[in-house]
């Protein structure tokens, strides 16, 4: 696939689901169509009508909470309408849903969904079977112990002077907590009706690791988006986190994380793209801590200095060639985030209808003009 070349007669509708505040997703993958020369648009479904991603999107479409009955027929029928050629969700609980069954429907309608299947998708999502899972496959992974089997928690504070808990469905570093593990054989000493509370989640929800000590990373693992060997690696060191997420990276070599890579890719059956979170201790050793089969907080940074997921997605669904600089960034960039804004133009009732910039907008534009 070449930028000079108009890619004659392909029309390339992309669904990005659970897009939130994603904005800088939608803008890249409409970049990547139009540098591309492929026709074709990218749509936001979100639950909230005021996703600030919905205002950079061609158009958007409203969808219930994934807790609603309501939802899995409220999505079929949204793709039914729209016939996207690619789908990706960037939200986990909707992958839950995909990874149990959603993925095979739309799949049957013609639509490409990266995801992964079933088991796969619930040995990432849950952090106990993560670690197990990843053992089994020899990728290195924290010890991990349910805060309720207090045996097991006793045995892993034997090896280590730290530990931290955190949400054992939790992403990022949710519920994050950080105890001695004096502190925590104490607190387990106590009497359970009299325990402080660690956390308010319950002991069952909870899982406690080491305290690695070390330096966090973050990469991309990017497989073609129906499955295969991997087809690059991205990777930053994380100099800060906010709200889970990392919030500044420096841009890095990622030839040390390639086989780590391929073994993940391999036994987890990786489609697109995912995100992992890795301690590399001061010793050398990597360990994974965190994985998210799906653009994560990390990726920007890999973009920012130059690498671009997106057009390697656009061209894997259509099975073109991508442009080998997708893979390319440089090295010792530094990125850090930063607030934005971005404007909707409104309905009558106040509600997020889509942007002016765009063409399906426009039509919307022009329908709050004539009811006013
Ligand atoms: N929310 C997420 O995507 C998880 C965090 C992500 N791994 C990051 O480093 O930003």
């Amino acid at each position: 696939m070449r930028e000079e070349k108009e890619v004659f007669g392909v029309m390339m509708r992309i669904i990005i689901s659970s897009a939130g505040r994603r904005v800088y997703l939608v803008t890249w993958f409409r970049q990547a169509l139009v540098e591309a020369g492929i026709e074709g648009d990218v749509y936001v479904l979100d639950h909230d009508r005021r996703a600030p991603a919905a205002a950079a999107a061609d158009g958007f479409r409203q969808l219930p909470p994934y807790t609603s009955g309501e939802y899995a027929d409220q999505l079929l029928r949204t793709v039914d309408e729209l016939r996207p050629t690619l789908f990706i969700s960037l939200n986990d609980c909707e992958l839950t849903a995909l990874s149990q069954g959603l993925s095979t429907r739309l799949r049957e309608r013609g639509v490409v969904v990266p995801c992964l299947e079933g088991a796969s998708h619930r040995a990432v999502a849950d952090k106990l079977r993560m670690s197990r899972a990843l053992t089994r496959i020899g990728v290195p992974t924290p010890r991990t112990a349910l805060l309720s089997d207090t045996e097991a928690v006793h045995a892993l504070l034997e090896t280590t002077p730290a530990v931290i808990l955190k949400d054992r469905w939790g992403s990022g570093s949710s519920g994050l907590l950080r105890r001695t593990s004096e502190q925590l054989r104490r607190w387990l000493a106590t009497d359970s009706a009299t325990r402080s509370d660690l956390g308010g989640s319950p002991d069952d929800e909870l899982v406690v690791q080491p305290d690695v000590v070390g330096t966090e990373y973050g990469i991309d693992i990017v497989t073609p988006v129906r499955g295969g060997p991997v087809a690059g690696v991205l990777a930053r060191r994380k100099l800060s986190m906010r709200n889970g997420e990392t919030a500044a990276a420096v841009s890095v070599d990622s030839s040390p994380f390639a086989g780590l890579a391929a073994m993940l890719a391999d036994g987890l059956g990786i489609q697109g793209t995912a995100d992992v979170d890795l301690m590399l201790a001061d010793h050398g050793a990597a360990s994974v801590v965190d994985i998210n089969p799906r653009f994560g907080g990390g990726y920007p940074f890999s973009h920012v200095a130059g690498a671009d997921v997106p057009h390697f997605l656009v061209a894997s669904t259509l099975g073109l060639d991508p442009h080998p600089r997708w893979n390319t960034y440089r090295l010792g960039h530094l990125g850090a985030k930063h607030e934005g804004i971005i404007g909707f133009e409104s309905s009558p009732d106040g509600s997020a209808m889509g942007a002016s910039h765009q063409e399906g907008a426009a039509s919307w534009t022009a329908r709050a003009v004539q009811t006013t």
